[in-house]
């Protein structure tokens, strides 16, 4: 088995992909190294074997596969050579070419999770190099597979959008679920109630919408169709041009994946 080293193994992102790998086997805690800054690592408790360190350079050598998991602008500050290993990078922003011209790399593969990893729901796009073997990919097919959904794609450019679309995990609708909890408070509803209702309908609706044949637009219509309270609901979202404030919001994202760090 491999050895795998991951840079930032103690943020959040690192943490919520390695755990479910570690737990089924994927990757061997005695197989895996973490550095951070301060040389710290929580919740790991459960893998005692897992090496931590602060020098990412004894990290690499020691290392068959680097995974890079710190943000956007701390890749600047890391000078290494990792020409000969296989790079998995889950930077926003960070293309191929730059990380093949800052590290040397050959073997690299760009993947794009989201914060839903620690609970195995996922959405992970992922873009191979050429020179990544069948056997590479497979096993990265795999790591990601523990998390959620591993989705290979033939595009980099297509991370950028995922990057908006769906590395923003449960940001968006956080942010209609908050709504919808700001305004049942207004109606009367004990904070913890309102708070308690709309976490429950998230999850209901989330698993619906995941396992039913009827995709989104579909379950808009049936409830149109139905002309009830959730119509008269739905058309004056649709009247207020919610939509329109959805589309701003994902082409900011995107705008700002796409800028990227064009040299580190
Ligand atoms: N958090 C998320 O939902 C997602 C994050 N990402 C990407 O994952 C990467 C990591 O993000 P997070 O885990 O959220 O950030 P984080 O801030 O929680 O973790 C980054 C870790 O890197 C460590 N670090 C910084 N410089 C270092 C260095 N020179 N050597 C060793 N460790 C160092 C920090 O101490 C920190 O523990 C980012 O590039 C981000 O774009 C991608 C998709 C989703
Ligand atoms: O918000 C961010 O920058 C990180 C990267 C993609 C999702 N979360």
């Amino acid at each position: 088995m491999r050895t795998i080293g991951v840079i930032g193994g103690g943020g959040w992102l690192a943490g919520a992909l390695l755990r479910p790998a570690l737990a089924d086997g994927i990757i061997r805690p005695e197989r895996l190294i973490l550095s951070s800054r301060s040389g710290d690592m929580s919740g790991f408790d459960a893998w005692p074997r897992i090496r931590a360190t602060t020098d990412n350079a004894e990290l690499v050598a020691a290392s068959d596969i680097v995974m890079l998991c710190v943000r956007p602008n701390d890749l600047a500050e890391l000078s290494l050579d990792l020409s000969g290993k296989l790079v998995i990078s889950v930077v926003a922003g960070v293309t191929m070419d730059v990380l093949a011209r800052s590290f040397g790399a050959r073997r690299i593969v760009r993947a794009m999770p989201n914060a839903c990893a620690e609970q195995r729901l996922s959405f992970t796009p992922w873009f191979a190099t050429d020179s990544v073997s069948d056997d590479e990919a497979h096993f990265v097919f795999r790591f990601f597979s523990a998390s959620g959904r591993a989705h290979g794609i033939t595009e980099e450019a297509q991370l950028d959008y995922f990057t908006a679309l769906t590395g923003s995990g449960p940001a968006f609708p956080a942010l209609f679920a908050d709504a919808m909890i700001r305004h049942a408070i207004g109606a009367g509803i004990a904070p913890d109630t309102a708070v308690a209702a709309v976490r429950q309908l998230f999850m209901g609706a989330g698993v619906l919408m995941a396992q039913s044949e009827t995709t989104p637009a579909e379950l808009v219509d049936v409830f149109l169709d139905y002309q009830g309270t959730t119509a008269a609901g739905l058309t004056a979202m649709i009247e207020a041009d919610v939509g329109s404030a959805i589309f701003k919001g994902l082409s900011a994202a995107r705008r700002r994946a796409a800028k990227g760090l064009a040299a580190l």
